[in-house]
């Protein structure tokens, strides 16, 4: 993989008008290969702004940030977004909604159409293409969500804490259909998230951050996610001693910079 391919922080910082502290200070950052970058960290830390940069939602105020080596300026369908509360248009039906980017770049109705089917199936939803979207779960509207990002087949999936408005049990099938996906079809994925256990779960590279300013305080690359990929159960991985120790360690890391804000 050249070095210039996939996702480049370069001491990226944003200053939002009328702040005097940076939201993101200084963040240098790489998302490439099949990596699952995760980015942790408690309110207020730029888990967002972090995100918004690699959308091309917002532009850095110092720093540059590339995709593929090129600057970015503006959002792209080769960079998915899924947002934490879904944003699925509740006059469209599944497939419809799952279409929909399809059909802003033009794609024809058929082939749209059979992508949209293509990727309800890869979410386990193909029997629901009809349904209006009101009438699912909130696991469900998640996992249209989910379909409607890959059906663009983006190269690099960002995920703004996709998971955090659903009850624990989902969220854990959420996190396992997501590894799933992600062995399949080898997308590159920037994820935020405020819960530990899902970051250190998902991460191939964990990146933990602290508010005030917003940066990285701590980088840790983690092999718990490739192993539920490589076919070892959740409930295994989860029960692992490393697991807990590593659990606690971001946990006590988190507290750490807490205190010395105070
Ligand atoms: N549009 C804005 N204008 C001014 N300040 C902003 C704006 N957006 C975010 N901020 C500030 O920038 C900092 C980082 O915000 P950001 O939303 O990126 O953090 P976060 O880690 O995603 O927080 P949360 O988990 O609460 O969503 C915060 O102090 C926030 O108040």
């Amino acid at each position: 993989m050249s070095p210039t391919q996939g996702l480049q922080f370069e001491a990226a910082s944003v200053i939002y008008p009328g702040q005097s502290q940076p939201a993101l200070h200084n963040v240098t950052l790489r998302v490439a290969d099949d990596d699952v970058v995760v980015a942790l960290g408690p309110s207020g830390c730029g888990k967002t702004t972090l995100l918004n940069l690699a959308a091309g939602f917002l532009q850095p105020s110092q720093g540059v940030v590339r995709f593929n080596g090129e600057r970015i300026s503006a959002p792209s369908a080769a960079r998915g977004v899924v947002f934490q509360d879904n944003a699925l248009l509740p006059w469209l039906n599944v497939l419809d909604n799952v279409a929909f980017g399809l059909k802003l770049q033009r794609v024809p109705k058929a082939e749209r159409e059979q992508r949209a089917r293509a990727v309800l199936a890869q979410v386990d939803l193909q029997d629901f293409a009809s349904q209006h979207v009101w009438q699912l779960s909130g696991g469900m509207r998640q996992r249209v969500g989910l379909a409607r990002a890959l059906a663009a087949d983006p190269q690099l999936l960002l995920m703004d804490e996709p998971f955090a408005a659903l009850d624990a049990f989902t969220r854990e099938q959420m996190q396992e259909l997501l590894l799933q996906l992600w062995r399949r079809n080898g997308k590159r994925i920037l994820l935020i998230t405020h819960d530990i256990e899902e970051a250190v779960f998902l991460a191939t590279h964990l990146v933990l951050m602290s508010p005030r300013p917003g940066r990285i305080v701590e980088r840790l690359p983690l092999d718990f996610g490739r192993r539920y990929a490589a076919g070892e159960s959740a409930r295994s991985i989860k029960s692992d001693p490393s697991f807990i120790a590593t659990r606690e360690h971001v946990l006590a890391r988190i507290f750490a910079h807490r205190g010395q804000e105070q």
